[in-house]
């Protein structure tokens, strides 16, 4: 695989470009934005670092769809974030025009890519590029549960004065306040979470994660772009390396959790086809019933989506 374009050249957009380049994977990434000559410069902003830091990726900043053509991966960040006191779902009326006709010009001119979605809310606007893709339902997912489970790596690791690297964790559900962490499938270097943490610490720390994309809105009156921009490329690192590492992504359920024709996170393998795995956990009572919360949250949206005919 040799090319990926990054729809959006925002916050996130530009992120994961950065990140991108920084792990010399692929021979170019081509950052594409209305604002083309916001592309353009954080495209040369970013390719400036090269010499600096050891990378030989090309970039490449574009407000023209033919310079995305034949790429192996997208990634669609374009659309615009929350702000304080708003829930990513009130996004939905802008970015599912944004997220359609940025899947349609795509597809105007890369005949397989395989699309990573980024934009909120993010398991209908995942959807949305499905149905706009007309890709099968393992070349179109999302980016949602690295992050969600960095984070609440990121809080068990401050929490038990441990390197984060050791934390290993699962995420179900969909991207939003009712996602479904799983402790029971949570483990610092084997060894099972809740032997070294109380309850009450480890349900703060699931609370603080279903909240963390908002507690980092009220922080900087936008939302966050270090470690979703680097999530999503971990995500592009697997599929150009075929590694076939699991994570916890935004994918299309046919019957797999009870649940039929909605986008909610779940652990897949990640290859050079894009999702060649869903597995379904053996969960609990408790965790089912989580996850069925979750998905009504999420197919309350979708409604709102297919309600708009875009
Ligand atoms: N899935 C996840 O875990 C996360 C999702 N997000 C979402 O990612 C999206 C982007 O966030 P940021 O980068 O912070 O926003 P941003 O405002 O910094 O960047 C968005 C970019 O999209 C561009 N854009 C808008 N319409 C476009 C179009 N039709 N075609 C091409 N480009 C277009 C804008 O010009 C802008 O440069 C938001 O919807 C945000 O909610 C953000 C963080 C994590
Ligand atoms: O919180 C937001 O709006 C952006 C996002 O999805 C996240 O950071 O988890």
């Amino acid at each position: 695989m040799s090319k990926v374009t990054v729809v959006g050249a925002g916050n996130v957009g530009a992120t994961v470009a950065n990140v991108l380049a920084h792990k010399d994977l692929v021979r170019e990434v081509v950052i594409l934005d209305i604002k083309g000559d916001f592309a353009k410069g954080k495209a040369l902003d970013s390719y400036q670092q090269a010499s600096v830091d050891h990378f030989s990726t090309q970039l490449r900043g574009t407000d023209d769809y033919a310079d995305t053509a034949d790429s192996d991966i997208v990634v669609i960040t374009a659309g615009i974030p929350r702000k304080p006191g708003m829930s990513r779902d009130d996004l939905i009326s802008t970015n599912a025009k944004i997220v359609t006709m940025v899947t349609r010009s795509i597809m105007e001119h890369s005949k397989n890519p395989i699309i990573i979605v980024v934009s909120n809310p993010l398991d209908v606007m995942t959807y949305a590029a499905y149905k706009a893709s007309g890709l099968p339902k393992n070349r179109v997912f999302g980016m949602a549960g690295i992050l969600d489970t960095a984070r609440y790596r990121a809080f068990l690791s401050m929490a038990l004065d441990v390197s984060g690297k050791d934390i290993q964790a699962m995420l179900l559900g969909g991207h939003g306040d009712t996602m479904v962490p799983l402790p029971r499938y949570t483990t610092v270097s084997g060894i099972p979470v809740t032997d070294l943490i109380s309850k009450e610490e480890l349900d703060a720390i699931v609370e603080r994660t279903k909240k963390g994309g908002g507690e980092l809105v009220k922080l900087m009156g936008t939302s966050a772009w270090y470690a979703p921009g680097a999530a999503a490329a971990q995500m592009v690192a697997a599929i150009v390396r075929d590694e076939k590492r699991i994570f916890p992504c935004c994918a299309l359920l046919e019957g797999e959790y009870g649940q039929e024709g909605i986008f909610l996170g779940v652990p897949v393998k990640l290859g050079k086809e894009g999702i060649n795995e869903l597995l379904e956990l053996n969960l609990n009572e408790e965790e089912m019933a989580d996850m069925n919360k979750s998905a009504d949250a999420v197919r309350g949206v979708l409604e709102v989506y297919k309600g708009m005919n875009v």
